[in-house]
C-alpha cells in the first residue's frame, strides 16, 4: 500500500486519538466578537464527552464591525469588499486564536484542530428569497484555509453547506450538539439560545429523537441592538437599562408579532435579512407609532423578543414539567429574562447543566468538528443525516 500523504496521515492520526484538543470558534449575528472555546473531546455521537478548558470572547474593534456591516445581511454589496473580507476574516480569526493560545500559555501545536463557523454574511432560506428555481442558501465567510495557514492548525469549517445540500436550511445546527450534550431521559427540556436570533431545541423526555425539534423562533437581540446603535449610539442595551426606562407600546408589539414568519411551521430559520430596522419601521407605520420615544421602542423590541419566544413555546411544546435552559448573550438581558420567568416556571441558564451559556455555540462547532473527523451520521427525525464541515490543511 502506498503511504498516505502527510496531510492524510495527520488526519488519520488525529482521528485515532482517544482525547482530542479542539478549538471551537463562533462569530455570531450580533457581530460582538469572536467566541473561542478550547475543549477536549473523547468519543463521538451519544458517547461524546467534552471538557471546556478555556473560553474567551475577543471583542471586535468598531472599525472591523463597520467593515463587516457594509456587507452583512445586505441584498446588494460591494463584491470586492466581500471578497477581501472572506480572506481577511479567515486570517484575522487565525490571529485571534494565536492571541488566545498565547494568553493561556498553550502551544499551537498541542491543538489537534480548529472548528470554525465563520461569519454569516447572508442567510437566504427559500422562505425568505422566494425564488422557485433556487435552493435554500447561506453564506459564511472567513475561509478555513487562511485560518489553517495562519495558525498551523488543521481547520474544519463551512459547516452549513452540507446541511443545505442534504435538504436542510443550513441552520439551526444546535440540534446536533443539544441532542448529544443536553438530553436527559425522563426530563422535558428546551435549550433556548438567545443570540442575535433566538433558536431552541426541544428534547422530549421519552428519548424519542424523531420528536426532537430545533428551530429559530424569531429575533433574539438583533433588533434591540440595532435600535441601540441607531438611537443611543450604543452596541447593546446593557443590563436592560434603556428598556427599563421606557414603556412597551402594545400597538407596535401587535404589529411586530403579526409577521407571517410567526405562523410558519417549524423548523424554520431566519436572520437580520428579515428582522432589521426596515421591518420595525414598517410595523411602526402599520401601527401609527412612528413618533414613539426611542426608549419605548427599545422596551417594545425587548418585549417582542420575549413574547415571540413565549408564544412559540406555548403554541408548539405543550408538555408538563418543562425545563428551559437559556444560553447566549440574551441570557444576560434582565428585561427579556424577567418576561420569560413570568411565563414559565422552570427556567435557568445552561450553567446549571454544566454548559457555559456564552461558550455554548463555540462548543457546538468544536463538537461538529469532532463528528466530522470521527463520528457517524445520526438519525434525528427528518433532519439531514450528515457529517458537516470541510477540511483545510496548514501545508
Ligand atoms: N449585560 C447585558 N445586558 C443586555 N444584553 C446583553 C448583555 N450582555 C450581552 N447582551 C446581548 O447579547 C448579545 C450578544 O449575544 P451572543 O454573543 O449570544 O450573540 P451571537 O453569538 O452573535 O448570536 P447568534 O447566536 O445569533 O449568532 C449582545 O449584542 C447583547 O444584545
Ligand atoms: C445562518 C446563521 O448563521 N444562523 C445562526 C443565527 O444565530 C442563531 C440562529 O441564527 C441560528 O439559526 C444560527 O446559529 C446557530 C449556532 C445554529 O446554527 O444553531
Amino acid at each position: 500500500m502506498l503511504p498516505l500523504n502527510q496531510n492524510l496521515q495527520k488526519l488519520f492520526d488525529i482521528a485515532q486519538k482517544p482525547v482530542k484538543t479542539v478549538i471551537g470558534l463562533m462569530s455570531g449575528t450580533s457581530l460582538d466578537g469572536l467566541d473561542i472555546a478550547l475543549c477536549s473531546f473523547s468519543g463521538h455521537g451519544l458517547q461524546t464527552q467534552y471538557k471546556l478548558l478555556q473560553f474567551i470572547t475577543i471583542p471586535y474593534p468598531e472599525g472591523f464591525k463597520s467593515e463587516v456591516q457594509q456587507v452583512f445581511a445586505k441584498k446588494t454589496v460591494d463584491l470586492e469588499k466581500l471578497t477581501l473580507l472572506n480572506a481577511y476574516i479567515g486570517s484575522y480569526h487565525g490571529e485571534l486564536v494565536l492571541q488566545a493560545l498565547s494568553k493561556w500559555d498553550i502551544a499551537p501545536d498541542t491543538v489537534d484542530f480548529i472548528a470554525s463557523h465563520g461569519q454569516t454574511i447572508y442567510h437566504a432560506p427559500k422562505r425568505l428569497h422566494k425564488q422557485a428555481n433556487y435552493p435554500n442558501a447561506t453564506l459564511q465567510i472567513g475561509d478555513g484555509d487562511h485560518l489553517a495557514v495562519k495558525t498551523g492548525i488543521l481547520t474544519i469549517s463551512d459547516f452549513r453547506q452540507k446541511h443545505i445540500a442534504a435538504g436542510g436550511e443550513g441552520a439551526p445546527l444546535a440540534l446536533y450538539g443539544d441532542v448529544l450534550l443536553g438530553h436527559k431521559p425522563g426530563e422535558e427540556r428546551i435549550l433556548l439560545n438567545i443570540g442575535g436570533i433566538a433558536n431552541l431545541t426541544y428534547l422530549p423526555a421519552n428519548n424519542d429523537t424523531t420528536n426532537v425539534l430545533c428551530t429559530d423562533v424569531g429575533p433574539g437581540n438583533t433588533l434591540v441592538d440595532a435600535a441601540c446603535r441607531r438611537y443611543f449610539n450604543k452596541a447593546f442595551d446593557e443590563d436592560s437599562a434603556i428598556a427599563n426606562s421606557g414603556k412597551v407600546n402594545h400597538d407596535l408589539l401587535t404589529a411586530l408579532l403579526s409577521h407571517p414568519f410567526f405562523l410558519e411551521a417549524a423548523p424554520k430559520t431566519t436572520g437580520p435579512e428579515l428582522f432589521n430596522l426596515a421591518f420595525v419601521e414598517n410595523a411602526q407605520q402599520q401601527s401609527q407609532t412612528k413618533e414613539l420615544p426611542p426608549e419605548d421602542l427599545v422596551s417594545t423590541l425587548s418585549a417582542f423578543t420575549a413574547t415571540s419566544i413565549i408564544n412559540f413555546i406555548k403554541a408548539n411544546i405543550q408538555v408538563d414539567n418543562l425545563k428551559i435552559f437559556v444560553s447566549g448573550g440574551g441570557a444576560r438581558n434582565p428585561f427579556v429574562i424577567t418576561q420569560l420567568k413570568l411565563a414559565f416556571e422552570n427556567i435557568k441558564d445552561t450553567s446549571s447543566l454544566g454548559i457555559n451559556p456564552d461558550a455554548k455555540e463555540a462548543i457546538l462547532f468544536a463538537l461538529l468538528g469532532n463528528e466530522a473527523l470521527c463520528g457517524e451520521p445520526i438519525v434525528l427525525g427528518d433532519n439531514p443525516k450528515v457529517l458537516m464541515g470541510k477540511f483545510s490543511f496548514a501545508v
